[in-house]
């Protein structure tokens, strides 16, 4: 599944053109496969439809559109949202519209008849803005998404919905809603970055004509996950191996009345395979975990007044961190003055790869600068409210700049990114954006974090670089999690229970 920016989709429609497909072709083609869509749903004979156009290349696959679905028996009327089309190409559509004799309303002047035809409306076709689409919707196409989103009609969207911009999902206000998307060529990144990607309904990826080598050449900087790939960075395990062959993974977690945390971590990482874990928590609280997680070691470690690891924990933390591979630090430690130290002991002298979760993340809040001075590489798993409270702005300001916020982030900071939710994103210190589709909404409740940030950690302590850790964990988590959600349902599921799943995954691919 191939994901492109707008310009990347403006250089593969240049290559495209100079390997003599014609820009006027590719958009026949594409409001041809827009109504090969809507038919294959829906039988149009008869059928009343309405034709949002704007003034750029989108406008003209809709007056394509018209014009084939008029073809096909439909009856349809064309409105223009912002006037006449400007583009040559869709000039000489709106031509051909108006001879075959289809009606073409003004939004503005025309509004007493629209209305009308809002009552009585099977179909809309959205091609006011595709790619083409930046800030907030102006007065006249607000007035023509608040038509489509109320009309009691099947909303089918040319590229992307109007009011969403395709290369990081920002929305404006009054943003389409559409019941299907055709997308023409490739996806674009807005079609997978929530709240955006809810807008779009179906998608679907159109063949628009354009021949394979025309894609060779664009650098992709925004990836889908998949399962192939996934398994490509996971190893077969040797015949002749021991614990030792698979890492060893020190975690620091858990406090008083968070033993879960702890414990979920634990069992997330012994679930991928890593050859020894080792929880290090509050000397008060080991003896619950020992009598829960059988195959773990234990580190009892000095603990303050509140029940959370001390200061004082830090020489022996220490000792431990020389013999790991990798380290975990953050599950339900709590967020004190004690544990923020820790957190930054460890940033600081770990040599070994290092994933920061939950409370480690709050208190990395108190010195974000400290992250300059880790040794090897870090893997951030926050969700949204702490990614937020990182950049000290709200969580609503973050989930509207998401994608430029994240990419900045691991950028500047040099951690691979992991911004939680429906469709996490993976950003690495690279600039590149990975997006996962695997997950459902069973996930959301407590638990499931720490299972993530231990099946990130335990592949990490195995030797798979942290990109790909990050990868893998977060794409087998969400599919574990989809195979138990169809096993005990969405609503029942316990994120601990996921864990079965994933060994059902493995046994799949022979692991
Ligand atoms: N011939 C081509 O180049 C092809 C283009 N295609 C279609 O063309 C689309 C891209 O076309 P364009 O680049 O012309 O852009 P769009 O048609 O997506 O929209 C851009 C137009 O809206 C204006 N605009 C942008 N933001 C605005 C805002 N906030 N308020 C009001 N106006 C705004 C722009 O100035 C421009 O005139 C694709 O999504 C796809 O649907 C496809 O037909 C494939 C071939
Ligand atoms: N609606 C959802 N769809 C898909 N995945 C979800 C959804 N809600 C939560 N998740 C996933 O569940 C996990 C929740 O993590 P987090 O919020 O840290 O929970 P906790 O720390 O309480 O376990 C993340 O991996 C997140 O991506
Ligand atoms: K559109």
């Amino acid at each position: 599944m191939r994901i492109v920016t707008s310009d990347q989709m403006k250089q593969i429609e240049k290559a495209a053109a100079l390997s003599g497909l014609s820009y006027y072709d590719m958009m026949e083609n594409a409001g041809a496969a827009a109504v090969q869509s809507i038919l294959r749903k829906i039988n149009t004979n008869q059928k009343r439809i309405l034709v949002y156009t704007g003034k750029g290349n989108n406008g003209g696959d809709g007056f394509v559109a018209a014009r084939l679905l008029c073809n096909a028996g439909a009856n349809v009327k064309v409105i223009l949202v912002d006037g006449e089309p400007r583009t040559e190409d869709a000039i000489t559509n709106i031509n051909l519209v108006r001879t075959l004799n289809i009606e073409v309303f003004d939004l503005i002047k025309d509004i007493d008849k629209i209305t009308v035809l809002l009552q009585n409306v099977d179909i809309i076709v959205d091609a006011i803005y595709g790619t083409g689409f930046l800030g907030e919707l102006r007065q006249n196409a607000k007035q023509a998404a608040q038509q489509i989103n109320t009309a009691i009609a099947a909303v089918f969207a040319l590229d992307l919905p109007s009011g969403i911009n395709a290369d990081n999902g920002e929305l404006s206000e009054d943003a389409v809603f559409a019941d299907f998307t055709i997308a023409f060529d490739s996806l674009k990144p807005a079609h997978f970055v929530y709240p955006a990607a809810e807008h779009c309904g179906v998608i679907e990826c159109a063949d628009i004509g354009i021949a394979p080598q025309c894609h060779d050449y664009i650098d992709l900087s925004f990836y889908h996950i998949t399962e192939e790939q996934v398994f490509t960075n996971i190893p077969q395990r040797p015949v002749n191996s021991n614990k030792g062959s698979f890492g060893k993974l020190l975690n620091i977690s858990s406090s008083f009345g968070m033993t879960g945390a702890g414990r979920l971590s634990v069992l997330g990482a012994q679930r991928v395979g890593t050859g020894l874990v080792t929880l290090a928590a509050p000397r008060s609280v080991i003896a619950i975990h020992a009598a829960a997680l059988t195959e773990a070691v234990f580190l009892p470690l000095s603990e303050n007044d509140k029940g959370s690891i001390s200061k004082e924990a830090i020489p022996q933390i220490a000792d431990k961190l020389k013999e790991a591979s990798a380290c975990l630090i953050g599950c339900g430690i709590s967020n004190n003055e004690d544990t923020a130290a820790v957190t930054e002991f460890i940033i600081k002298n770990a040599k070994c790869p290092l994933l920061i979760d939950a409370d480690g993340i709050n208190a990395l809040c108190r010195n974000i600068n400290v992250l300059y001075e880790a040794k090897a590489p870090v893997v951030l798993t926050p969700h949204p409210a702490e990614m937020a409270r990182l950049l000290g702005i709200s969580t609503a300001q973050l989930l509207v700049r998401k994608v430029e916020l994240g990419r900045e982030f691991a950028v500047k900071y040099r951690v691979v990114l992991v911004l939680k939710g429906a469709n996490t994103l993976i950003f690495t210190p690279e600039g590149t954006t990975l997006v996962n589709t695997t997950g459902n909404s069973g996930l959301a409740k407590g638990g499931s974090g720490d299972i993530l940030a231990g099946m990130i950690a335990g592949f990490m302590a195995q030797g798979i670089p942290a990109e790909q850790s990050a990868e893998c964990g977060v794409y087998l988590h969400g599919k574990a999690a989809d195979l138990c959600a169809a096993r005990l349902s969405k609503t029942s599921m316990m994120p601990s229970e996921l864990l079965e799943d994933l060994c059902i995954l493995f046994l799949e691919h022979g692991r």
